[in-house]
C-alpha cells in the first residue's frame, strides 16, 4: 500500500527567478490533485523562509518545500528543526541556476513530476556542509566565484538569469587581484586562486564540477582551481559546461571532512548561490542530516541529471 500523500507547506519566494508564479500554480494545483493538504507561506524578505521554516514542526507538515532558487532553499533548510522526525525538506525549482534540481533530477517545468515528488517521493537522508555556522547543501567556496555572487546585479539576473553571472564574472575577473588562498584539505595545504567545496556534483546548473561528489556521502569534494587572471577564469568558465573542468590537469579536486580556507580577511563566502561566511573560513561535515524528497525515479546515490536536461 502506498503511503498517504504528504502533509505540506510551501515556502515560496516571489523574487526568485523570473515570473514563476503560474509555474508555482500548476504544482499547488497538482498536489492537491494527489490529495495533499497544501499551505502556502509568501516571503516578504531575505530571511522570511528560514524563520517560515523554524516554525515548522512534524505535528503540523511532513514536508516544507522550499518554492524558489537554490537560495530559498538553503534558507529553509537553516530553519528547519533538523531533528531526528522531523519534516523533511523538499522543493520547487524556481530559482535562476535550480542547481539543486540538477542534482537529484527533478525537471523545473514539469509541473506533474515536481508534485508527484513532492506527494509520494522517496527522501533520502543527505548530510549537510558546514561553513562558520551556516549549514549548506550544494557547495561553499572561496575567491572569484563569491565575489560575483556578492556583486552580481539583481535588476539584471531577474531580466537576463544566468548572464547576469556572466557579464559579473567578466567584470570582476579584470579588476580582480586573484589573492592566493591556502586551503587546507584534512590538515594538508593546498594554494589555489578559487576553491569550491562540493556536497553535489553540480555547479552553476547542470554542469558537473566535482564528479565523485556524493549529498549522501559525510564528505566534501574540493574543487581547487589555480589560474589568476582573465584567461585562466575563461579557460575554467568555458571547460565547466564542457563537463572538462575536473579534468584540467592543474585543477586539483580533493576528498576532506574539513576544510580551512585563508586568504584576505573579511572576503566573501558563497554558500549555494549565497555569501554566507567571510574569511577565514572552516568548512566541514554538519552534524546534522536532512530528509531531502526526490523524484520517484530517481534511485541510488549517482543520481543522473540526464532527465531534468532533457526536459528543461
Ligand atoms: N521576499 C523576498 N524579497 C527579497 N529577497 C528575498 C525574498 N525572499 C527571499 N529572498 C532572498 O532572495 C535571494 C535569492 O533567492 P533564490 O536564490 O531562491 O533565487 P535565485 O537567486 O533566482 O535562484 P538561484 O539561487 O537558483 O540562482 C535569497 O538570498 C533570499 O534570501
Amino acid at each position: 500500500m502506498s503511503p498517504p500523500p504528504r502533509r505540506v507547506l510551501i515556502v515560496h519566494n516571489p523574487t526568485a527567478g523570473r515570473h514563476k508564479r503560474r509555474r508555482l500554480l500548476r504544482v499547488v494545483e497538482r498536489l492537491e490533485r494527489l490529495g495533499c493538504a497544501v499551505t502556502v507561506a509568501e516571503t516578504t524578505c531575505r530571511g522570511d523562509a528560514e524563520m517560515i521554516a523554524a516554525r515548522a514542526t512534524r505535528a503540523d507538515y511532513d514536508a516544507v518545500v522550499a518554492a524558489g532558487g537554490d537560495g530559498t532553499v538553503n534558507e529553509v533548510l537553516n530553519g528547519l528543526a533538523l531533528v531526528e522526525g522531523g519534516p523533511a525538506l523538499g522543493v520547487i525549482p524556481l530559482g535562476t541556476a535550480n542547481v539543486l534540481a540538477c542534482e537529484i533530477g527533478l525537471a523545473p517545468r514539469d509541473a506533474d513530476q515536481i508534485a508527484r515528488a513532492i506527494a509520494f517521493g522517496p527522501a533520502r537522508r543527505v548530510h549537510l556542509g558546514l561553513a562558520n555556522r551556516r549549514r549548506f547543501l550544494l557547495m561553499a567556496g572561496a575567491g572569484l566565484d563569491a565575489h560575483v555572487v556578492a556583486g552580481v546585479n539583481i535588476a539584471l539576473k531577474r531580466h537576463a538569469g544566468k548572464l547576469a553571472y556572466v557579464v559579473e564574472g567578466l567584470k570582476q575577473a579584470v579588476g580582480y587581484d586573484f589573492p592566493v588562498l591556502t586551503i587546507r584539505a584534512d590538515g594538508v595545504a593546498y594554494e589555489g586562486r578559487m576553491a569550491v567545496a562540493c556536497k553535489g556534483r553540480f555547479y552553476g546548473g547542470p554542469f558537473v564540477a566535482a564528479p565523485d561528489a556524493d549529498l549522501e556521502a559525510p564528505r566534501l569534494e574540493v574543487c581547487i582551481l589555480p589560474a589568476a587572471g582573465v584567461t585562466g577564469m575563461l579557460r575554467y568558465g568555458l571547460a565547466l559546461p564542457l563537463g572538462k573542468l575536473p579534468e584540467l590537469p592543474e585543477v586539483q579536486v580533493v576528498s576532506a571532512r574539513s576544510i580551512v580556507i585563508t586568504g584576505p580577511r573579511g572576503a566573501p563566502v558563497q554558500g549555494d548561490g549565497d555569501i554566507v561566511a567571510r574569511l577565514p573560513v572552516e568548512i566541514t561535515i554538519a552534524d546534522e542530516t536532512v530528509d531531502l524528497i526526490c523524484p520517484l525515479a530517481v534511485r541510488g546515490p549517482a543520481l543522473r541529471a540526464s532527465a531534468a536536461l532533457e526536459r528543461a
